[in-house]
């Protein structure tokens, strides 16, 4: 059963790395790679077969596409005549639809959606998946097999695959955002920038794990560091009159509405 990876940058790294380390055997993986210190750099690190995608793919079983939505189009023209029937596409392009791959590959293929993100890079991502028109159970099962080695996996309609890119696979970019403007207030307030990010980093990491182990509503959460009268109190208002909440609103309904765009293939 082998399994290739066409596109690895920050994200097919992630794959790669996690299926490795899932215990498949690097024999049964390869790995396509446009830039070409890139993949003498993979095959270093790992140890992995780099080919061109013609090649990968007549190989393959299972083909990652992890390129950027608008390499999609022409690596699927280069690859569509190496395609056979019984293989299975796993797509992870942001905002490209199954009938998009569905249309440049031979008829009957079966194809999988997935939505990634950044955290898949030490084993905690969150993907979701959605069966293209000729993918299965067993497709399915197969490419959440896949993402798993890089963290949590869910299904979902395609149709909510825009509002998943808006939520989780940009999300970590909100994080950051956060933390960014933490760390620069405790500075204002006058910590040493070591210290504010020491702080701000574990009061994140705290957080998150406080969320999913103990399973609790994060307004609880909220309301238990809320004392009446108090500091947080007095916080909270502050983001409530700068419109923060209404803000994450229309934050990610500009995402979901550029993942969109991004699938009826508008230019970057
Ligand atoms: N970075 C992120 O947070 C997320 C990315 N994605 C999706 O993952 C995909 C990849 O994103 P990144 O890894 O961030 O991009 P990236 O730019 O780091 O990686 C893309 C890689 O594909 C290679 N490439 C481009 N055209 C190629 C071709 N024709 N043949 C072989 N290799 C080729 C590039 O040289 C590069 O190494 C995108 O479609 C993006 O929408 C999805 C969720 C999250
Ligand atoms: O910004 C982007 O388009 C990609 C998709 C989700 C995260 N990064």
């Amino acid at each position: 059963m082998t399994v290739a990876v066409l596109g690895v940058g920050v994200m097919g790294e992630a794959l790669l790395a996690g299926i490795l380390q899932g215990g498949r055997p690097v024999a049964e993986v390869l790995a396509a790679e446009k830039r070409p210190e890139r993949a003498a750099e993979l095959t270093e690190r790992y140890g992995v077969e780099v080919v061109g995608n013609a090649e990968a793919v007549k190989r393959a079983d299972t083909v990652l596409f992890v390129v950027k939505p608008y390499d999609m189009g022409p690596l699927l023209d280069e690859v569509a005549a190496s395609a056979r029937p019984g293989q299975l596409f796993v797509s992870l392009a942001a905002g490209i639809t199954t009938s998009f791959v569905e249309a440049r590959l031979p008829g009957g293929v079966a194809v999988v959606r997935v939505m990634p993100n950044t955290p898949a890079l030490i084993g905690e991502g969150m993907a979701a998946v959605s069966p293209g028109s000729n993918a299965g159970e067993e497709h399915l099962r197969e490419a959440e097999d896949l993402l798993r080695s890089t963290g949590r996996v869910t299904r979902v309609p395609e149709k909510h695959q825009d509002a998943v890119t808006a939520v989780s696979g940009s999300g970590p970019a909100y994080v950051f955002y956060v933390v960014e403007a933490m760390i620069e207030a405790g500075v204002h307030l006058g910590l040493t920038r070591a210290t504010a990010t020491e702080l701000v980093v574990q009061t994140l990491a705290g957080s998150a794990a406080l969320l999913r182990d103990t399973g609790e509503h994060p307004t609880v959460l909220r309301e238990r560091v809320t004392s009446p009268g108090g500091t947080t109190a007095a916080a909270l208002r502050r983001l409530d009159d700068g419109g923060v909440r209404a803000a994450f609103l229309g934050a990610l309904e500009a995402a979901r509405d550029r993942s969109r765009a991004l699938s009826s293939g508008e230019p970057v």
